[in-house]
């Protein structure tokens, strides 16, 4: 998989040379290229932002440079994710789903956003993927690149070492991971829960799934029973 990233602080993408990331680069499963916008301005000053037409706080980034931009760096068939708050949420599912792709191009703003017809205008020809990370706000695109890229870079096949903790995970069946321990067997007067002692496979497995049906219940109720979404009011009670 090749990923572009482009944005106005490439230097916010150097993690990606760490971890993660640089191991599937290292193995050959992730070609990673981040370019700075600012190329592809005209003006002495360089310029990628303007005022919000219809007035509004802030300032939103000019499609020109990014149409540049994007020219160059998004060829037929590559994906587009542009982060945005009011984007669709990023799920295992999403990021399984992009770990299908031969390439993704991630478009990361800053300021108040892209003016709008940026993706408009690529969606024409390209998937084009507006995506949240969260239902929190950033102030700009490049940490979600990070977890977009990392997300998807650990599904690559070959990168894991070990594929089958892959179908262990959290949200990869709907529900959360179950605990997990380690020696010592008893640490500061808490013991291991005795069955993950005992070698019956089939009640560890019986009791971690156990665990992770609970835990999601009182975690994750959205999860559980989508129709029972959790109000901002109620999430307030778990905490
Ligand atoms: N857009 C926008 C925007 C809108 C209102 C206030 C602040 C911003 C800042 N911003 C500029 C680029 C950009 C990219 C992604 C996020 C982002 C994603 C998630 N999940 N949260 N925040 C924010 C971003």
């Amino acid at each position: 998989m090749r990923v572009d990233v482009v944005s106005i602080f490439p230097d916010y993408l150097a993690p990606l040379g760490l971890s993660l990331p640089g191991r599937a680069r290292d193995r050959g499963l992730l070609d990673v290229h981040v370019h700075d916008l600012r190329d592809w301005t005209r003006d002495r000053h360089r310029t990628v932002d303007d005022t919000p037409y219809g007035g509004g706080a802030g300032m939103v980034m000019k499609p020109e440079p990014w149409g540049e931009a994007l020219d160059e760096v998004l060829p037929a068939g590559a994906t587009l994710l542009v982060p945005t708050p009011s984007g669709v949420p990023l799920t295992q599912a999403l990021a399984r789903d992009l770990a299908t792709r031969d390439h993704l191009v991630i478009a990361c703003g800053r300021y108040e956003g892209i003016d709008q017809r940026v993706a408009d205008h690529y969606g024409a020809d390209h998937e084009v993927l507006e995506v949240s990370i969260g239902d929190y706000v950033l102030n700009g695109g490049e940490v979600a690149a990070l977890v977009l890229i990392e997300a998807v870079a650990r599904l690559l096949p070959g990168f894991m070492g070990n594929a089958e903790s892959l179908t262990e995970e959290s949200h990869e069946a709907g529900l959360l991971e179950y605990p997990g321990y380690t020696k010592p067997a008893t640490w500061r007067g808490l013991d291991v829960p005795s069955v993950l002692l005992s070698g019956d496979h089939a009640a560890i497995a019986a009791w971690r799934h156990d665990q992770s049906v609970r835990r999601t219940a009182a975690r994750r109720p959205d999860l559980a029973h989508p129709s029972r979404a959790v109000s901002v009011e109620g999430l307030a009670a778990h905490v």
